[in-house]
């Protein structure tokens, strides 16, 4: 059996993402033939895991290299429990262009044998599985009825959904971990309590965009869409803690999560609300112009999701992010945004590592180049070769997008 079956989508979901990926603009630029294979290649790397895990380290706490050091140390410890070598390495590499990223390479994929007994667990637990996570008992969605501690399972992912939680028949503790992985199809190593302050897992193209939005010290900066906090944090690191950053999120039980991840990275201009975004909107110039009340943060700025928004006194920027594939979600907004809102202008961003904007939204060359999309397709074959790992990690991300605009 294949590791990898191909990824299982609704016809409905395929459809849709077929006429994204081949439509008209995109046709007429590069023709049928490379159009179908980028979408072919995006269903496998949906199915993929990406060959390095990238760390964003607390470098409002620590130089760098002491956390490149510490985390080598701490990693080296966890391997020297697991494996039977004398000798442990781990490779960490700084990111060449992002200051406080660091990079560690996925193993993978290695043989791995199937067993009889086997644990099924979520798609969404199995990704995580797949990243060096071992297995907690809420993922679980069915295991061998008599299942003991100390037996040695095969972990298999659902992907299409079809598994019906069983999990009252799983006899282990129903607290922590429900399964230790020590045979991984991809090696990665488990971050779970190493070094919680200083090193904060977080897909590259997540860190980017609070490098894209360069926040200030002083500034007032607001994240629309913020829960667990990841971009709030490092908005608030990026600015020495200094200023302050207004968190909303319209899930209660998120809330804790921004609070909890604050207080880990020692992180005190943070302030969380529970409220809805979209109601954060208000056209009223008065209300905008006032732009103190931390529970209207007036932005003339549409209230889709998702989006991080900085402000400052006279002129305002804002970050616009996704972690979609759409048009619609993505260059479509920004078409509208320009057109909506003739006080907005797309800005240059750095870094600028992803692709450019994608065809099909109407928008010209100039636009398209302005935004940043990463589109993991475009480069799947680069991925997994002998390629050194930063040049890897630029390409082999998560799919993103990230627009930058000015309000004059
Ligand atoms: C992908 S997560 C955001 C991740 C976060 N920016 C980070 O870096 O950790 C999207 C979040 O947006 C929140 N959300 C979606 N629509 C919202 C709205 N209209 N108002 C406030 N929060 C919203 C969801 O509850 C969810 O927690």
């Amino acid at each position: 059996m294949s590791n990898f079956p191909r990824i299982s989508l609704k016809p409905e979901v395929t459809d849709y993402l077929k006429s994204v990926f081949l439509n008209k603009e995109v046709l007429a630029a590069v023709g049928h033939q490379e159009a179908d294979c980028r979408f072919q290649k995006l269903l496998t790397c949906l199915s993929h895991p990406p060959s390095y895990t990238c760390v964003r380290a607390s470098t409002h706490l620590a130089p760098l290299e002491e956390i490149r050091h510490k985390l080598g140390e701490e990693l080296k410890k966890q391997q020297m429990c697991t494996s039977s070598a004398e000798e442990v390495s781990v490779q960490i590499l700084p990111h060449p262009q992002i200051p406080d990223v660091l990079l560690l390479p996925v193993d993978g994929p290695r043989p791995v044998k199937q067993l009889s007994s086997e644990v099924v667990v979520g798609a969404q637990c199995g990704s995580a599985v797949l990243r060096g996570a071992h297995v907690f008992v809420p993922g679980i969605l069915a295991s061998p009825k008599y299942m003991k501690v100390g037996d040695v399972v095969s972990v298999l992912s659902d992907l299409e959904g079809r598994c019906t939680r069983g999990a009252t028949s799983f006899q282990g503790k129903k607290v922590g971990i429900g399964v230790r992985m020590v045979e991984a199809l991809y090696q990665s190593p488990s971050f779970d309590g190493v070094l919680p302050n200083l090193a904060f897992l977080q897909n590259l193209p997540s860190v980017v965009v609070g490098h894209v939005l360069g926040p200030r010290p002083g500034e007032r900066i607001l994240d629309m869409c913020a829960a667990p906090g990841g971009k709030t944090c490092h908005i608030a690191a990026l600015m020495r803690d200094q200023g302050e950053v207004v968190a909303l999120d319209r899930i209660r039980n998120k809330i804790d999560r921004i609070h909890q991840n604050a207080q880990m990275l020692h992180l005190q201009s943070i302030k969380v609300y529970c409220f809805n975004s979209t109601q954060a909107v208000s056209s009223d110039s008065a209300q905008e112009a006032e732009a103190a009340s931390d529970r209207d943060p007036a932005c003339p700025v549409p209230g889709a999701s998702r989006r991080s928004v900085p402000t400052s006194h006279c002129s305002a920027s804002y970050s616009m992010l996704t972690c979609t594939v759409t048009l619609a979600e993505n260059e479509e907004q920004v078409a509208w945004a320009l057109q909506t809102f003739p006080c907005l202008t797309l800005q240059p961003q750095e870094p600028h590592i992803g692709a450019e904007g994608m065809l099909g939204a109407g928008l010209s060359p100039e636009q398209l180049r302005l935004l940043q999309r990463f589109s993991p397709e475009l480069s799947w074959d680069q991925t997994g070769t002998a390629a050194p790992l930063p040049c890897r990690a630029d390409r082999d991300t998560i799919g993103f997008f990230i627009a930058k605009f000015l309000k004059n």
